[in-house]
């Protein structure tokens, strides 16, 4: 279970999260949802220790994370796949794989081969440079890349945004899977259709505050579909 208490965080004199609150169940999947610069990704660093923390604290299956770099947050089990995907594009998809397994301190030789059987196409790629694939197969190894550490819990930022349906489809399956499998995923989500197929639960962030949050069923309701209106 995630636990987040009262997350104050700044870029700088900037305030950009202003005590936000959020508890993901294990197990379940919570979409965070919001309008374009509410804070959604600050969040998720600020989860994964990519940004430190003003005030407030994290805390994840009743360890207190705050203080801690991210590689340690990765290794008490939380995986990360940041916005835009940032894989290495000079690097093969193989060796994307390999550092990330490395820095997780992760020894098991299958857990590559659990990866590639959620996305089957990545396993002819293993040779090419990350750079060279399609923006959704840079995805899927974005995602391959996070399970390699085996994590217990998912951040996901807008897995989809940007990639052609074919792959959406792909991810959206792959997302469903890991969730059926018994991961905890916390997942940026701006479509509200996906969110409403795959979520348990619901955050909607507004300026850097919590301004609602429910199980999934609420999402169809229109004052929530107010809060997400552009
Ligand atoms: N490195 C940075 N330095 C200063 N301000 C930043 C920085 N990154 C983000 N911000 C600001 O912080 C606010 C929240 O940004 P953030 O990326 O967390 O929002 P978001 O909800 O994820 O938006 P989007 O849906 O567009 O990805 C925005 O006002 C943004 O301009």
């Amino acid at each position: 279970m995630l636990e987040v208490r009262d997350l104050q965080v700044s870029y700088g004199r900037a305030q950009v999260l202003f005590g936000v609150s959020l508890t993901a169940p294990a197990g379940s999947l919570v979409c965070l949802m919001g309008r374009n610069g509410v804070g959604k990704t600050t969040l998720l660093k600020a989860i994964m220790g990519v940004l430190p923390a003003r005030s407030g604290t994290v805390g994840f299956d009743g360890r207190e994370l705050t203080r801690l770099k991210v590689h340690e947050r990765v290794r008490l089990g939380l995986g990360y796949v940041p916005q835009g995907h940032e894989t290495f594009p000079q690097l093969t998809v193989a060796e994307n794989l390999q550092v990330a397994r490395e820095t997780a301190g992760n020894r098991r030789a299958g857990v590559v081969d659990e990866a590639f059987d959620l996305f089957p196409a990545l396993r002819g790629l293993l040779k090419r440079r990350a750079g060279f694939l399609s923006g959704g197969q840079q995805q899927q190894l974005a995602i391959a890349r996070a399970l390699v550490t085996e994590p217990r819990m998912l951040l996901l930022d807008e897995p989809t945004e940007g990639i052609q349906p074919s792959i959406v489809r792909e991810i959206e399956e792959a997302i469903r899977q890991l969730h059926a499998a018994g991961l905890t995923i916390l997942l940026v989500e701006q479509y509200l259709e996906l969110a409403l197929r795959l979520a348990d639960r619901f955050v909607i962030l507004d300026a850097g505050e919590v301004v609602r949050a429910g199980p999934a069923g609420e999402l169809g309701d229109e004052s929530v579909r107010r809060l997400l209106a552009v």
